[in-house]
């Protein structure tokens, strides 16, 4: 059975499935089985990128599908070294090109990557690739609210989007009321923690316990009733449908507080700071 993923709406009036599938390190062949195996259950948002090498397997898996193109949200992400305007209109065309597609329902700025100072000219090419119909929803990814407020203030133009780190042990507060105050909406990158151990976490198991559903189904349920888009990981069938059959039950406004409780300061799963981290080329 096709699970039914529901969506929600973003500040530009498009539909977004409220859970996505995230594909860093699925690749080839074996990876394209893995992500038709994702659409076949039911997932419709497949968030891929320039630099996970998989554009053209998220393409191939989408086309071997049979599900017409229409309803599909399908993500990628422009490079650091794609910054200058010029480049980042090639690149968006050239990411296209790999997945054998005419449009992007969204493309998204990888990394702020500040010191290199550039992400406003590749926002404003994100603007003109949206006039030009190449992308349906334009946004960020990794963006702190003074990346957000220099892009919006210099073109008029604020994200659909802004997908940052998000876990248990990270959960950032702060940052989600400075997206939400602006009209973005927030997706969840490593919404499970990469698998960490926030997934055996004592107060996530009793919460599973009490609705008969999985730690993972728990997180992912944490980050809707969070109003987030969680994009998670899986190459295994069974934990594809499991995280995604989370629609018939909600957390309470403790057990949502209980979990944020499990916060940590250092809780980043690699330590990558959006104002420190390089892509390397
Ligand atoms: N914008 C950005 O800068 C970034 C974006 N991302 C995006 O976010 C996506 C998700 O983040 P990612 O870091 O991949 O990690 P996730 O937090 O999604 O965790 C993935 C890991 O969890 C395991 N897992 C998934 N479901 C279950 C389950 N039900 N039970 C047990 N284990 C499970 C997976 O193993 P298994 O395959 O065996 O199920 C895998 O090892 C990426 O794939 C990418 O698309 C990620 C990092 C940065
Ligand atoms: O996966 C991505 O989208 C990234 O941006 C990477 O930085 C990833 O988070 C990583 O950890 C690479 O080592």
């Amino acid at each position: 059975m096709t699970l039914n993923i529901p969506t929600l709406t973003l500040n530009d009036g498009h539909p977004l499935p409220v859970l996505g599938l995230g594909t860093y390190q699925i690749r080839g062949g074996e990876g394209m089985q893995q992500i038709l195996a994702a659409i076949q259950s039911g997932y419709r948002l497949i968030d891929s990128a320039t630099n996970y090498d998989n554009e053209g397997i998220v393409g191939e898996a989408i086309r071997r599908s049979g599900i017409p193109r229409s309803e599909f949200f399908i993500t990628s992400k422009l490079p650091g070294k794609y910054h200058g305007y010029e480049d980042a209109l090639m690149a968006v065309q050239e990411s296209l090109a790999r997945m054998g597609l005419d449009y992007f329902d969204l493309f998204i700025i990888h990394w702020p990557l500040p010191k290199r100072d550039k992400y406003v000219e590749a926002w404003q090419a994100l603007v003109t690739a949206q006039k030009l119909g190449l992308i349906r929803s334009i946004g960020v990814s990794n963006f702190e609210p003074e990346h957000l407020d220099r892009i919006i203030a210099e073109t008029g133009v604020t994200p659909a989007v802004n997908q940052i780190e998000l876990h248990p042990y990270w959960v950032q507060e702060q940052n989600l009321l400075e997206n939400e105050k602006r009209g973005i909406l927030v997706e969840a990158w490593s919404p499970l923690g990469r698998g960490s151990a926030s997934m055996h976490e004592q107060v996530v198991l009793d919460i599973a316990n009490k609705y008969g559903k999985t730690p993972s189904q728990i997180i992912t349920r944490w980050h809707i009733d969070r109003g987030i888009v969680p994009i998670l990981r899986s190459t295994n069938p069974v934990h594809q449908r499991e995280n995604a059959a989370v629609f018939d039950f909600a957390l309470t406004t403790d057990e949502i507080a209980a979990i944020n409780g499990l916060n940590k300061l250092d809780g980043r799963i690699d330590g990558q700071d959006p104002n420190e981290y390089e892509e390397f080329e």
